[in-house]
């Protein structure tokens, strides 16, 4: 893993990979990108756009995670998301899911964006652009988190994050968000070719073995 400071409007090599992930935005805002070392696999195209949330509530030096009890990323913990639906705001879907799938219902002011995650996957013709969300309080203090058919909610200690049984990119930006840092970041994931090779997990699917990425900081001064 390398990190790079990209000066700003330098037209650099990196940050000509990046522009696939950026899709129109200025480069110039990233701080620093950690990129993964597999550069010579192209980036994977992509012809539509799928848009999702995930919410993580940090306090008291805890954060809550889900278990995942079914469906995409079963078995693994991750912060409360799913599906913008038609007619939401990121930020409204973010707070319908977080209280469908833990019981806890954010205050508005406590919620606030503070990364995109865009995912792509080989033979996955849509990417998935990942708002995530941070808050550290909800409406009522003694408001029980709730067990709930799709995730079971579970406090860590920051300092004790189940980083092997999370999604692997995760490890790469939680420490951003843990320090109130803006984020962005782009994963390809692909398959190993084979039978043989392939590892299957959760809800059946392949396990993916190799993974292009870089996540990006972003400055002060273009938050908002
Ligand atoms: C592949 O890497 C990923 N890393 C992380 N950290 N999170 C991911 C990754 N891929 C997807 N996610 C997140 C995005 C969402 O928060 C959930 C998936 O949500 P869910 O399984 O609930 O999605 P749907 O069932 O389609 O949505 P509804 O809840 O709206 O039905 O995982």
């Amino acid at each position: 893993m390398s990190l790079v400071e990209i000066p700003p409007g330098t037209p650099s090599d990196l940050a000509g990979r990046l522009r696939p992930v950026l899709d129109g935005m200025s480069t110039r805002f990233l701080h620093s990108v950690k990129s993964g070392e597999e550069d010579i696999i192209p980036w994977l195209p992509h012809s539509k756009v799928k848009y999702y949330t995930n919410a993580f509530i940090v306090r008291n030096g805890k954060i809550l995670l889900g278990y995942k009890k079914r469906g995409f990323g079963a078995h693994k913990y991750n912060g409360f998301g799913g599906k913008v639906e038609s007619g939401e705001t990121p930020l409204q879907a973010a707070s319908r899911e977080l209280e469908e799938e833990s019981g806890v219902r954010p205050s508005e002011a406590s919620l606030r964006h503070i990364g995109v995650l865009f995912f792509m996957t080989e033979d996955v013709d849509a990417a998935f652009h990942i708002d995530i969300f941070k808050g550290d309080g909800y409406e009522s203090i003694d408001q029980d988190i709730t067990d709930t058919d799709e995730m079971r909610p579970e406090w860590f200690e920051v300092e004790h994050i189940p980083f092997d049984n999370m999604w692997e990119d995760d490890v790469f930006w939680m420490p951003l968000l843990l320090e109130d840092k803006p984020f962005y970041g782009r994963v390809d994931f692909r398959f190993l070719e084979g039978e043989e090779q392939a590892v299957t997990v959760g809800a059946g699917k392949k396990e993916t073995q190799q993974a292009r990425w870089w996540f990006g900081e972003v400055q002060a001064e273009h938050i908002g």
